[in-house]
């Protein structure tokens, strides 16, 4: 069950969050299923190329749960005790994931839950100092929220991302974060319509599926002033087409994030006629 469920969790982690740009994970898992569904994310997104971690303060000796730890170990996957953890985790980690918690949570967080929720809670004060902070992401209810009304007295968690499982629970209405996703593509029609369940359709042969809209990209935001060095006309080549093969080559090599168009322009000798005219060139992304 939880290698199904994690998978789910995994793939909505990569489809956001790649491991070229968020690549330390640290996972933290409850003494419950949830904490399990913490223990094979850890697992998988090593296999997806992430460098994970895990805090499992109260684990349980269930075989099943024996069991995922057997296979964290067998891969290196570093397990953080609670005291070793750093004091800002936001300098030492790019992503959080909040496997806490699901459904049967009840009442206030029992130690040492109390102070890692509170961890948890306090990056978004950090964000407010202008620097990086980790990205949050749920599995199945955000730790320490009430299943139906969520966060209660809104002090809890504000995840990034959740991940709701097999169907979103109903707290998942106050989540306000940009990216919720459903994973858990195996819900019988017959079980779907004794709850009334309304599930969006899985796209291809996705295991998750986005719920919402992705949040929209400020292209201006993503524009930057490129100041190459000076060109000079004796460097440049008597054949126009091999200076713009030139500066495609330029390109391709990665120094231009996401290059999607160019104007190559010319200039007259006179230097009060200049002729210019400019081509724009969509180039496909790489
Ligand atoms: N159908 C589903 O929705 C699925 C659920 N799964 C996962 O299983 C979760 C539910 O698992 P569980 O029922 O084991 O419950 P949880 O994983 O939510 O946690 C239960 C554990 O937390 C402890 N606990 C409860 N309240 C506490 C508090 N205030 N302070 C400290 N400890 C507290 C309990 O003693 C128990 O050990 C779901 O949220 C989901 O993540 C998946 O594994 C499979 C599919």
């Amino acid at each position: 069950m939880y290698c199904i469920t994690a998978p789910r969790n995994n793939l909505t982690t990569s489809c956001v969050y790649k491991p070229s740009e968020y690549s330390r994970v640290l996972t933290f898992c409850g003494p419950g299923n949830n904490g399990g569904d913490g223990l094979v994310a850890a697992r998988h997104l090593h296999h997806f190329g992430y460098k994970p971690l895990v805090c499992y303060p109260k684990r349980t000796q269930k075989p099943l749960y024996a069991g995922l730890v057997t296979q964290l170990e067998a891969l290196s996957i570093p397990f953080l005790s609670v005291e070793d953890l750093p004091s800002d985790l936001s300098n030492d980690f790019d992503v959080l994931v909040d496997a806490m918690f699901g459904f049967s949570f009840h009442g206030s967080p029992r130690p040492p839950f109390d102070d890692l929720i509170h961890r948890f809670v306090s990056i978004h004060n950090h964000n407010q100092t202008g620097q990086k902070r980790s990205v949050i992401v749920s599995i199945d209810i955000p730790s320490g929220w009430h299943v139906e009304e969520g966060d209660v007295d809104g002090t809890g968690i504000k995840p990034d991302m959740l991940v709701s499982l097999t169907a979103p629970k109903l707290c998942a209405k106050k989540f306000i974060g940009p990216h919720h996703f459903l994973g858990g593509r195996f819900v019988p029609p017959v079980i779907a319509e004794k709850y009334n369940l309304v599930l969006p359709p899985y796209p291809g042969t996705s295991m998750c599926v986005r719920i919402g809209k992705p949040p929209q990209i400020d292209i201006s935001a993503m524009r930057e002033n490129y100041i190459s060095p000076e060109f000079l006309e004796e460097e440049a080549e008597a054949d126009p087409i091999n200076q713009f093969q030139n500066g495609c080559d330029a390109l391709a090599v990665g120094w231009l994030k996401e290059p999607n168009a160019m104007a190559l322009s010319t200039v007259g000798k006179e230097e009060n006629r200049k002729i210019s005219f400019s081509i724009f060139f969509t180039i496909m992304g790489s």
